[in-house]
């Protein structure tokens, strides 16, 4: 049921993603059983079924279609059961919009410390309390099932950065193996299971992995293992390696990302969906984003800046409050004023892939892309 219909320029009984320009670009929309969404799109993170400071009012206000949860912090707490039994992820933390569930593939390896990888799966220590853990295709499966978001990923190993080629080769083929045991483990209908691409920095396995997923057949795509510390270009061109061997008509999902110059040159790429935790990390620690760069409202630079975060944002921060204000409240550690950063960063972000799929639909989007690199220091 999820399917991936893009947004045709002129009105026609079937839809296709619209292309534009010299770029992979495209335009789509999104079915879920919580709606159709609109692609490009950045999901805010809410990893222990919140996203932190700011409520689901106040995340539908601010135009947020699919929020993400970790399977492996529910897992540990409160147990994947118990959401189930309080009527799902939706009903638990009241959210009527999509959500999408990552498997923990990645927080196993960057939060607990590890234990042992198998090709049956990880044993891990919780973070939380130190007991031994195992994950498994199967057991991640499972517990995605019990939160029923509307979007889940298969278990998969995130290769750490950097890794030899020997290593990246066998984990990506195990990820393969994974993905398949996810897709037999899955027999809840209605919630689309994503396989993830892996393959290192290495464009050879990189292709193989995209190719093997595809033969599998899955409703979406994941990009993994990036946004791990690795250079910018090197994240971009194993988009441009991986990018064009998936379906045209299904979405591309690039987890972990991230900053707006990452957003734009990823949707040139022809990525449909973000997330990740910056907007929100950022603002606790008093850091705005704006479209030229990075403000720090908490710098004394704005101890009397009686105007907004950003003149132009239609956010409920900078419609109604003051640099200064906001920069008083983060100094006398007032928990007001990191809700109004993390208002303003994650408004920001939703904000800018509107504008992303408002310039494909017009077919502008090099030049919107241009314009925006010109300006965003990063
Ligand atoms: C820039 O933010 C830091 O970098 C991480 C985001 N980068 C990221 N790459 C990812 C790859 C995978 C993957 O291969 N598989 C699965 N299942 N999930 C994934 C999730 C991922 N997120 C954030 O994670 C921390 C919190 C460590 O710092 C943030
Ligand atoms: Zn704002």
């Amino acid at each position: 049921t999820c399917a991936f219909a893009g947004q045709k320029k002129v009105l026609a009984a079937y839809e296709e993603a619209v292309k534009c320009g010299y770029s992979g670009a495209r335009a789509g929309r999104l079915h879920t059983p919580h709606g159709v969404f609109d692609t490009p799109m950045f999901m805010p993170v809410g990893t222990q079924a919140t996203v932190k400071a700011v409520s689901p009012r106040e995340l539908k206000e601010m135009g947020a279609q699919i929020i993400l949860s970790n399977t492996y912090h529910l897992y540990l707490r409160p147990g994947t059961e118990l959401v189930a039994e309080a009527g799902g992820l939706h009903r638990f933390m009241d959210w009527d919009g999509g959500i999408l569930t990552d498997s923990g593939g990645f927080q196993v390896f960057s939060l607990g410390p590890l234990r042992k990888i198998t090709e049956e799966g990880a044993a891990f220590r919780s973070h939380i309390d130190g007991s031994t853990q195992f994950l498994s295709p199967e057991i991640a499966i499972k517990a995605q099932m019990n939160l029923g978001a509307d979007i889940i990923m298969a278990f998969d190993e995130c290769i750490p950065y950097p890794a030899e080629y020997q290593y990246a080769k066998l984990s990506t083929e195990r990820t393969t193996r994974w993905a398949e045991r996810s897709q037999k483990a899955h027999t809840r209908s209605g919630q689309a299971l994503f396989a993830i691409v892996q393959g290192g920095m290495y464009q050879d396995l990189r292709r193989v992995s995209a190719n093997d997923l595809v033969s599998l057949d899955f409703p979406g795509y994941g990009i993994g293992g990036l946004s791990v510390g690795e250079p910018k270009p090197v994240m971009y061109e194993m988009l441009e390696q991986t990018v064009p061997l998936l379906p045209e008509n299904k979405p591309r999902y690039l987890m972990g990302v991230g900053t707006p110059d990452c957003l734009v040159e990823a949707v040139r790429y022809g990525i449909d969906m973000f997330d990740c935790v910056f907007p929100t990390r950022v603002a606790r620690n008093g850091t705005a984003m704006t479209k030229s760069g990075r403000l720090v409202v908490k710098n004394a630079a704005y101890a009397k800046d009686f105007l907004p975060i950003d003149e132009n944002c239609g956010c409920y921060a900078c419609q109604n409050f003051s640099r200064a204000y906001i920069r008083h409240l983060l100094k006398a550690d007032e928990i007001f004023g990191l809700r109004l950063t993390t208002i303003h960063n994650l408004y920001f972000l939703l904000d800018f892939t509107k504008k992303m799929r408002q310039a494909i639909l017009e077919d502008r989007f090099l030049s919107f892309r241009e314009e925006f690199l010109a300006q965003y220091c990063k």
